[in-house]
């Protein structure tokens, strides 16, 4: 059972029956702070106590927010978008994001049909017309959905579930997602196209991919001069995606008959010109407000939190590969020896390493081996970056660096079921070492550079190359007695009888390299080095 207390900060509205597991959580010490609406100083200022944060859109998890969380190791969104959360500054910094993305795509799909139809009716006009004593009919004549065309522009989850609304409305269906295939269109019943294909044909069009670099203002002047006259839009995913300003301009044109938009390039967008146009209708980033969402969502979310902290996985990260539970049971139990033999070879050398090469051999080359790569980095990164270096950011980290990183499999695995092998190259070395696990005894070093050896991989150990001459090992064991250091353990290696040799011997308390300089100065001994694992 974990005591230390783990301090989450709930910066945005979250239901409070979805943080259920949160309250309800005992193995864990989970101290659940609630404070919404702190501006971006307060938010600086409060996070450095904090171990998780837990947003939706309001809160801008910036650089700064990121640089002051100086104990944060999660932030949740309840929701699917985390354009809002700087992914760079979090994952540089170890800090993993994970968010919730099953549990609103109905609620943000509903919303979308929903904002269609309203524009398609003038229901919002008409409502406020009338509420407004007029009781006028002829201003709102809208047009049907049935028979008409939809685009669709980004079909993931939400995109697709609204693509299965409107067909229920008897629409046509035009999808593009650079992920869709012609087999997965069909399947789905509808048509694949372009995104110029979509602004020419189609009636209506809705956009769901996340805001990114490449997604930022996708629909422009260019395409709006594309589209039907009279075509109607529809935003319910992120401001930016649809520029707002050439859309201002499409309308006022009377190329676009109207708009229906949830989300804003600024939001809260109070002062929105495109507020100002009577064809635009709006809603405050509503999509995924409803009380089912907002349940699931914290739920999901809060659920990962007690994952993270009870086993070090989660289900939905954002900024480091997802490992499938299949996939994690066959890969989990390399974990340790594959961080092991990073720590292992970082050690071998001084010298700034420029490539890195993961041989995979055996059972474990049939798996996706990146997870285990991973762990090789962290333990490589380990001596110079300490605790700073986890799964989050190890591959990062390295190719920062710009140190190359090459993984290799194979199936012949030398005899063993599965072997790994780490080799490290710098400008004028080249170092390595192999491990497996063997069948109940747990993860064993077999090979350092190329000599076979057999060593458990853990506490104090002496790594000593020498030439294979009588006396070496027994000046070396009379010089560690002398000084005090008590071996528990000493496993020797050759290439050939004659040539060079290798030492491994595990002690019981940690040594330095300067400690064991009268070891290096024995005869034969080439090299004396010590390594913790
Ligand atoms: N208004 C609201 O309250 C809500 C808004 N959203 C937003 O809806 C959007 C979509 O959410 P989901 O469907 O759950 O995400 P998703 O990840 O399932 O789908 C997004 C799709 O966009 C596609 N895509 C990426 N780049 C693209 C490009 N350049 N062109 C076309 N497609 C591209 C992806 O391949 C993916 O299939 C997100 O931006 C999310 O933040 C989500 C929930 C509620
Ligand atoms: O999940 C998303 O991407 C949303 O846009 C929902 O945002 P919200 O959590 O309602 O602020």
């Amino acid at each position: 059972m974990t005591t230390e207390q783990i301090n989450i900060l709930i910066a945005d509205p979250l239901s409070e029956d979805g943080i259920f597991p949160l309250r309800q959580e005992t193995e864990l010490n989970l101290n659940v702070v609630v404070d919404t609406g702190l501006t971006p100083e307060q938010l600086i200022e409060k996070i450095g106590d904090f171990h998780v944060l837990l947003v939706r859109s309001q809160t801008t998890v910036t650089p700064e927010v990121i640089k002051a969380a100086k104990n944060l190791k999660l932030i949740g969104r309840a929701g699917v978008g985390v354009d809002n959360i700087d992914l760079q500054a979090a994952t540089e910094h170890g800090i993993i994001v994970v968010n919730a993305p099953d549990g609103n795509t109905n609620s943000a799909a509903e919303h979308t049909i929903a904002m269609m139809t309203s524009l398609a009716r003038y229901i919002p006009q008409a409502y406020n017309s009338l509420k407004n004593g007029k009781w006028d009919r002829k201003s709102y004549v809208g047009v049907e959905l049935k028979n008409k065309t939809l685009g669709v522009v980004g079909f993931g989850r939400i995109g697709v579930e609204v693509a299965f609304r409107a067909k229920g409305q008897r629409m046509q269906v035009l999808a593009y997602d650079p992920f869709l295939t012609d087999e997965r269109a069909k399947e789905l019943g509808v048509t694949k196209a372009t995104v110029d294909e979509i602004c020419e044909a189609a009636d209506f069009i809705t956009v769901h991919t996340p805001l990114l670099p490449e997604t930022r203002n996708l629909i422009n002047k260019e395409k709006f001069a594309m589209m039907k006259d009279g075509v109607r839009i529809i935003n319910c995913a992120r401001g930016g995606i649809i520029n707002e300003d050439d859309l201002y301009d499409a309308v006022t044109e009377g190329k676009v008959a109207g708009a229906a938009l949830d989300v804003f390039v600024e939001e809260p967008a109070t002062d929105n010109k495109l507020l100002t146009l009577p064809q635009v209708i709006a809603t405050p980033h509503l999509g995924a407000s409803t009380i089912e969402a907002q349940e699931s969502v914290a739920v999901d979310v809060s659920n990962d939190i007690i994952k993270f902290f009870k086993t070090g996985t989660v289900t939905n990260p954002v900024n480091m590969p997802s490992i499938p539970k299949e996939l994690l049971a066959q890969v989990e139990p390399f974990f340790e020896l594959a961080e092991k033999l990073g720590t292992f070879v970082t050690q071998l050398t001084v010298e700034p390493i420029k490539e890195i090469n993961l041989f995979y051999a055996g059972d474990v080359a049939n798996y996706d081996v990146r997870p285990l790569t991973s762990n090789a980095l962290k333990g490589l990164l380990s001596k110079n970056h300490g605790n700073h270096v986890n799964d989050v950011n190890a591959r990062y980290l390295t190719e920062r660096i710009g140190v190359k990183i090459n993984e290799h499999k194979t199936t012949t695995a030398k005899g063993f079921t599965s072997l790994l092998t780490l080799e490290i190259k710098t400008a004028n070395e080249v170092h390595s070492v192999a491990g497996t696990l063997l069948n109940g005894l747990g993860a064993r070093i077999v090979k350092v550079e190329d000599y076979v050896v057999d060593v458990i991989p853990e506490g104090h150990l002496l790594y000593i190359r020498n030439t294979d001459k009588p006396g070496a090992i027994g000046r070396v064991a009379t010089k560690l007695a002398e000084k005090d250091i008590n071996i528990a353990t000493m496993q020797v290696g050759r290439a050939q009888v004659g040539g060079k040799a290798v030492m491994m011997l595990s002690v019981d308390n940690q040594v330095t390299d300067e400690d064991l300089a009268f070891v290096a100065e024995l005869t034969n001994i080439d090299e004396v080095k010590a390594l913790t694992l």
